[in-house]
């Protein structure tokens, strides 16, 4: 059945077009994003929901997302999804990280500008007829102090439009390195130096915990007198109260902001403020952005939805269409090798530890690692994916180690899963043949071939004569027909294992029957998602 997107937002078109091209159903509706309500009665029904910063992806709206693999967001911030929840879902949430930035760094430009000539209020009283020449003095820009909060994407080219306007900048932002910073003509400085030189202050960092309120009252207090303040990243970024009331004294010259704590922002203290200049969310707002970012995120989806390919997600490894293509059947892999150790285990894991041989040390291992998790957890609650596993193991206190390593065997490579409790360790490797097909070749140090099948019966033993007459008989006198079955032993009447494969699960009987001719160390019935 085709996948089926909800667009939820005013996403350009381009993106429902190309959804179809994919051969996706969609459904344009962006009447949703402004009601809650309706986007929780409707959501069940979509594989994704693209989005822009309408729509708010909360805890309640992913409870009611039944099917629900990928959120997209046409844009760049996603502070209006709740990506933990999200996450723990095992919903993929992807952005396009650089379509609208220029258009977005082109705003707070132009905002700038405007606060400092006051050209919306100019304009107004134009309109009106008034003619108040004398009225609207500015500032010139030239040789002023631009100090931007936050210098990635965004920051930067404002720094380079502003460094083109002839004026000083300054950044404040702890991951940008001197070389970047010499590089883009912008002195780094700590907030505080910012704060007291700067003549203009633009905001570019993402809405986060430690972001919020960066401009707060007591930083507002640090400023320059006549400071103009452009915010074009998040509301809750800035005191708004704390800024209308510095506006008053006259402390702060002029603000101009795109964004504001609460919005749509229909009411807000800074409205009506002489020298505000403000615009209702508009920084991402041109043709070409929008094109940009609607084609890009449809793209994206339709990609994860059609062929597993991540690109620009959030809160997972990215998986170019490529590596999902040729890491398809080590994915597979890596999740039954954590499926045969989750089902094996029946107390609390400790650690689970990776090791990846030559081939696979090679391929994308946090993704590898992701579907191992995943494939560990998912017998405690099958809802677990390659999304939400780290987030569950960590929440879990499972503690996490990944090893890499050349070709070391006879395989070109292999993946090794220990799991770790209270009790016990335990050890299972597998590879991929030429075939394409996952294998298991070593489980409790013994080597073995075995291909995965979906019912299997595993069973250990000491290697003595009498063990496969047992099982077949047993299984005979019920009527269970095996497929095929695949040995392996450490030597002559040491330990040994062997793996059933059958048509149809194993009744418990035969289990319990099995259990009690005491050949057995372990009977196990083992069950896999065999694609
Ligand atoms: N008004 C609008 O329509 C739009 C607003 N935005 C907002 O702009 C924000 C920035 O976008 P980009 O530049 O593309 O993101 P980015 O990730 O490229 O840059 C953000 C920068 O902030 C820095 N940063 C993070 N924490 C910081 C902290 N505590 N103090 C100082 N710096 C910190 C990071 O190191 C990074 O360099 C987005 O998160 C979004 O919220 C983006 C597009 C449109
Ligand atoms: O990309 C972003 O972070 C934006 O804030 C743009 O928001 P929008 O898509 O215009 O609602």
């Amino acid at each position: 059945m085709a996948p089926k997107v909800l667009v939820s937002d005013a996403l350009s078109e381009t993106a429902v077009q190309i959804f179809r091209d994919h051969g996706i159903e969609v459904d344009f509706r962006p009447e949703l994003g402004k009601d809650k309500d309706a986007l929780i009665a409707a959501i069940g029904q979509y594989d994704g929901l693209a989005i822009r910063s309408a729509t708010k992806v909360t805890e309640k709206v992913l409870e009611a997302a039944t099917n629900l693999k990928v959120i997209g967001r046409a844009g760049i911030g996603v502070d209006n999804v709740d990506i933990h929840a999200a996450s723990k879902k095992g919903v993929i949430v992807m952005n396009t990280p650089f379509g609208n930035s220029i258009t977005t760094a082109e705003h707070a430009i132009s905002m700038m500008m405007a606060v400092a000539r006051q050209i919306p209020e100019a304009n107004a009283s134009t309109h009106a007829g008034k003619w108040e020449k004398s009225r609207f003095m500015g500032v010139e820009l030239t040789a002023k102090t631009l100090g931007l909060i936050g210098c990635g994407n965004i920051g930067s080219i404002v720094a380079d439009r502003a460094i083109g306007l002839k004026m000083k900048v300054l950044a404040y932002d702890p991951f940008l390195s001197e070389e970047r910073a010499d590089k883009l003509g912008v002195h780094k400085v700590e907030l505080d130096e910012l704060l007291h030189r700067a003549d203009f202050i633009t905001l570019h960092v993402p809405m986060t915990e430690k972001t919020a309120n960066i401009l707060s009252r007591e930083n507002l207090a640090k400023t320059k007198k006549g400071v103009r303040i452009v915010n074009c990243a998040r509301g809750g970024l800035v005191d708004e109260a704390a800024l209308a009331e510095m506006l008053k004294t006259g402390h702060v010259a002029g603000a101009a902001f795109d964004v504001f704590a609460e919005e749509p922002a229909k009411e807000n203290v800074l409205f009506n403020l002489p020298n505000v200049v403000c615009t209702p969310h508009l920084g991402a707002s041109t043709t070409e952005a929008q094109e940009n970012v609607a084609l890009q995120v449809a793209e994206q989806m339709a990609d994860y939805l059609l062929t597993g390919a991540v690109t620009n997600a959030i809160n997972m490894p990215s998986i170019t269409a490529e590596e999902a293509k040729v890491m398809g059947p080590w994915i597979a892999l890596a999740g039954h090798l954590g499926s045969f150790a989750g089902q094996m285990t029946d107390e609390p894991i400790k650690a689970i530890n990776i090791l990846h041989d030559g081939l696979a040390a090679g391929m994308n291992i946090e993704a590898l690692n992701c579907a191992a998790i995943a494939g560990v957890l998912k017998e405690a609650n099958p809802a677990i994916n390659m999304v939400s596993a780290p987030i569950v193991a960590k929440e879990r206190g499972i503690a996490m180690s990944t090893t890499t390593q050349g070709k070391s065997g006879a395989f070109d490579g292999y993946i090794k899963l220990t799991v770790v409790t209270e009790k016990r360790e335990r050890s299972i490797a597998g590879t991929v043949f030429s075939d394409g097909k996952p294998r298991f070749i070593q489980i409790k140090g013994i080597n073995i071939d075995a291909e995965i099948g979906e019912h299997m019966l595993y069973t250990t033993n000491k290697d003595v004569p009498g063990i496969i007459g047992a099982l077949g008989a047993t299984m005979g006198a019920h009527g269970v027909n095996i497929a095929n079955f695949t040995l392996g032993r450490t030597g002559p009447g040491e330990n040994a294992i062997a793996i059933l494969y059958l048509d149809d699960p194993i009744p418990q009987v035969v289990i319990d029957e099995l259990k009690a001719t005491g050949l057995f160390q372990q009977v196990r019935p083992l069950e896999f998602e065999v694609g």
